[in-house]
């Protein structure tokens, strides 16, 4: 880590004569100080900006750091380091004492003060409080105030220090202390790693090589803890398992945390803290399987939730003949003839509480959930759907993304939503608040199903009403959800609900040799892939030759007048000749090239052009933005050239919304010309080019390429060396380990022992919940230490890490 001193720099002190702008979130300040004393060319005052725990206008400052020249406002001083630097005259200790940061006092007592004690003052009282009782007229609860605030201030100052010394610049300085107050060199001394947790951009390396440099032993217990906590997150959101195997994690931990080439911790001592760990609810140890907490959680209420809706007797049934007798209006409205499977997957939607449709591309997904809207429309006799006021529909569609959403609203006609924006986890939702919303449907359709994770299936779940129809609709040979989980093809594989899998293609017949293709991937069928076709084409290229056969493809598709839009690169990793950012700056320059009315931002090594493609990287909940959506670049406004901001601006333009980007947000931007395959998920191109390369290796997955291939509507590009495509058809990748059908069979099977137990009860068993009956087996003390409270009490999944 980067040591500075405070102390070699250019330097100002001086004091604050008004703050002219400060972050709440981010302690960037920009200050108007009037100059006492600099090492620089600065003669009477100056702007001073930077990251600063707090600032009180009226006291007085030492900055260390650099001058910059500003394009608008010319030279300013940008702090680096800051301490606040006690007056040294009479003057200056009366306006201190009088300013703001001492409540209460004001310019006559302030003047008192200095009178008794002298331009010593502030020192005088640090060491000796009573000194103040020379002062007339001050109150004991005055003296203690006074007395307490130099205290504070001197050790706020020491404390910086000590952040600054173990590397930690002004803006995360200015985080911790803004996070654990006075607490915080007792933090960085005894428990360095709780920074791991509580701030963000402080990971474990960081807290450890902090730790290590404070002198905490390599085989410290906490570090242990630490490491411990460490390796099941990154594990779980890197390999996207639901746990860990006990021994995987032991092995993982050991060379995480090896010093000197030595390991650390024996077997028992990791057993032991694991233990430890699990008693304190921050991990959940069951079954040599250790989980976090919030999704062990969240599959166990998941199976508790999928049994409340299922066992809710369904007051909405049709009789067959009903059912059928609507299907044949809708076939004969839409002029179409449903095979049996659609049939059947209509039927189920109709009289089932929970249905789950899976079909590869073309296989009428999107027509059956037609159906079922227009099916359950009138068989429900609702009214027409303008009739309803906002919200009031009792059919809601959603997706996981908003994409997703956009083309199932498209496709059907009926608003659709992201599942985030239906159980309102938008606006101002933490991450760990658990969501409460009164929903009102009768019947809830969820596209995109592959998409969603072990997280945002629980909160969808937790939301629906007993009474509340669901059906799951996706395809299941696709990508896995990004967050922890495979929760479509365990849901599928549980054989606790009805599945219909769509099997029979109709867009093929339509001459689409893509979906052929999807399908041959999926049936494991001899593929050519160097057969060519009117829409899909496989042109053999080594790896530097990959991003000047993009530009040739692309610049002739431009030419025959598509746009950004319609072209998609999809490629699966980032570095290299042939990675996403190599071949963003190339179709960055054909699709986007620079003229004078585009005005551009430069961040890190990428340039931000007005007029650009780009992909929001994270979810930004409070602006309905999701991690995965594409906008394009409306207007980027510099602050040099413009005098109604203080800041470099962007606005992006995601179908109409447009969202802003200060210069600090802009590492949550990416360029979109070319995206990985798992951001592609949900959404369709008119035309997808998927680079395949030996390079690309461990991502060479047969569900990437298949991902990939049944995103393009109109023609597909390969290219590239066919090996590589035909290594990634042999290569199934890891299959994520779940316990999600496990918890989903202990609930049903205690269902149905319960059923036998009351047979001739049958209404009785209705009413009664499987936790009633005692814990299932795998929830005894025998085979776990002790279950955290979870399982039966209303927590938020969050209250665990
Ligand atoms: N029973 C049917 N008879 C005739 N055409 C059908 C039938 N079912 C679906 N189709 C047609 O097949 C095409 C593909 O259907 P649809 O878009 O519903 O499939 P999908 O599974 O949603 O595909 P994707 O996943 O690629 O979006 C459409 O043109 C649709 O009209």
């Amino acid at each position: 880590m980067e040591q500075s001193s405070i102390y070699d720099e250019k330097y100002i002190i001086g004091e604050v004569e008004r703050v002219i702008f400060q972050s709440e979130k981010t302690r960037f300040f920009v200050l108007k100080v009037i100059i006492d004393e600099t090492n620089t060319h600065f003669a009477f005052d100056t702007i001073v900006t930077g990251y600063f725990h707090d600032i009180t206008e009226g006291d007085t400052y030492r900055f260390s750091g650099d001058i910059k020249s500003h394009p608008r406002f010319g030279e300013q001083f940008n702090a680096t380091q800051f301490k606040q630097e006690l007056p040294k005259t009479n003057q200056g200790v009366i306006q201190y004492l009088s300013s703001d940061t001492f409540k209460g006092i004001g310019l006559k007592t302030a003047e008192k003060i200095v009178d008794k004690l002298g331009y010593n003052a502030l020192e005088i009282i640090s060491d000796d409080k009573n000194a103040l009782k020379k002062v007339s007229g001050l109150s004991r609860a005055k003296i203690d105030m006074i007395h307490q605030t130099i205290l504070e201030n001197k050790k706020t100052e020491e404390i910086i220090i000590r952040l600054n010394e173990l590397g930690f610049g002004a803006r995360m300085s200015a985080k911790i202390l803004r996070y654990y107050g006075d607490h915080t060199l007792k933090i960085l001394e005894n428990s360095p790693y709780r920074m791991v947790a509580d701030i963000d951009g402080i990971g474990f390396n960081t807290a450890d090589k902090i730790a290590l440099a404070q002198g905490i032993e390599p085989s410290d217990i906490g570090r242990l803890k630490a490491g411990l906590l460490y390796i099941v997150e990154d594990m779980t959101l890197s390999t996207g398992h639901t746990f860990i195997g006990k021994d995987m994690l032991g092995a993982e931990v050991k060379k995480l945390l090896m010093y000197n080439n030595q390991d650390q911790f024996n077997d028992e001592e990791i057993d032991e803290v694991v233990r430890e760990l699990h008693e304190d609810e921050k991990l959940v140890m069951f079954d040599e399987k250790i989980y976090l907490p919030t999704i062990f959680y969240a599959e166990h209420k998941s199976a508790d939730e999928i049994y409340r809706i299922l066992k809710n007797s369904d007051d909405d049934k049709f009789t067959d003949e009903e059912v059928t007798e609507q299907i044949s209006a809708i076939e004969k409205n839409e002029n179409i003839k449903y095979n049996s499977e659609q049939m059947k997957a209509i039927d189920l939607s109709m009289n089932e509480k929970i249905s789950i449709i899976t079909g590869g591309p073309g296989t009428g997904k999107t027509t059956i959930v037609k159906g079922i809207i227009g099916c359950y429309h009138e068989l429900n006799a609702l009214e027409d759907i303008e009739d309803y006021e906002e919200g009031e529909y009792p059919i809601k569609l959603v997706a996981p993304t908003g994409r997703a959403a956009k083309r199932l609203n498209d496709s059907t006609g009926v608003e659709a939503s992201t599942i985030h924006r239906l159980i309102g986890w938008g606006q101002d939702t933490e991450k760990d608040d658990f969501i409460d919303a009164e929903l009102n449907a009768k019947l809830i359709i969820i596209d995109e199903m592959s998409m969603v994770d072990t997280w945002l299936f629980y909160q969808l779940l937790r939301n629906v009403p007993s009474d509340t129809k669901l059906v799951f609709v996706g395809d299941r040979d696709q990508l896995p959800s990004v967050g922890p989980g495979k929760i479509f093809n365990d849901l599928i594989e549980s054989d606790v609900m009805k599945v219909t899998e769509l099997t029979k293609i109709y867009r093929q017949g339509e001459g689409s040799s893509i979906i052929k293709l999807a399908h041959e991937i999926k049936e494991e069928k001899p593929i050519d892939i160097q057969e060519k076709f009117k829409d899909r084409v496989f042109i053999q290229a080594n790896i530097s030759q990959i991003s000047g056969l993009v530009d040739n493809i692309v610049t002739k598709a431009v030419d025959k007048g598509y746009d950004m839009r319609d072209i998609q690169v999809l490629a699966p990793i980032y570095r290299g000749n042939a990675g996403i950012n190599k071949l963003n700056q190339v179709l960055q320059e054909i699709l986007n090239p620079l003229d004078e009315d585009k005005r551009e931002i430069q961040f890190g090594d990428i340039v931000f052009r007005t007029g650009d493609k780009v992909l929001q990287l994270i979810n930004r909940r409070e602006d309905n933005i999701f991690n995965g959506d594409s906008g394009i670049i409306d207007e980027i406004i510099l602050k040099e050239d413009d005098d109604s901001t203080d800041k470099d601006i962007i606005v992006v333009d995601y179908d109409g919304k447009h969202i802003s980007y200060e210069r600090r947000d802009l590492s949550e931007l990416a360029h979109a010309y070319c995206t990985s395959i798992h951001k592609a998920q949900g959404s369709e191109y008119p035309i997808v080019i998927m680079p395949l390369v030996k390079s690309y290796r461990h991502m060479l997955i047969k569900n990437i390429i298949y991902t990939g291939i049944t995103r393009a509507k109109e023609s597909l590009i390969l290219c590239g060396d066919q090996n590589a495509f035909y290594d990634a058809l042999g290569n199934e990748g890891i299959t994520r380990n779940t316990t999600m059908i496990q918890s989903l069979h202990d609930k049903f099977n205690i269902a149905r022992q319960k059923k036998e137990v009351s047979a001739d009860s049958a209404a009785a068993a209705s009413e009664e919940t499987p936790a009633e009956d005692g814990p299932p087996e795998y929830l005894t003390e025998e085979n776990l230490f002790r279950i955290p409270a979870m399982i039966n009490v209303e927590k938020t999944p969050y209250d665990f890490i």
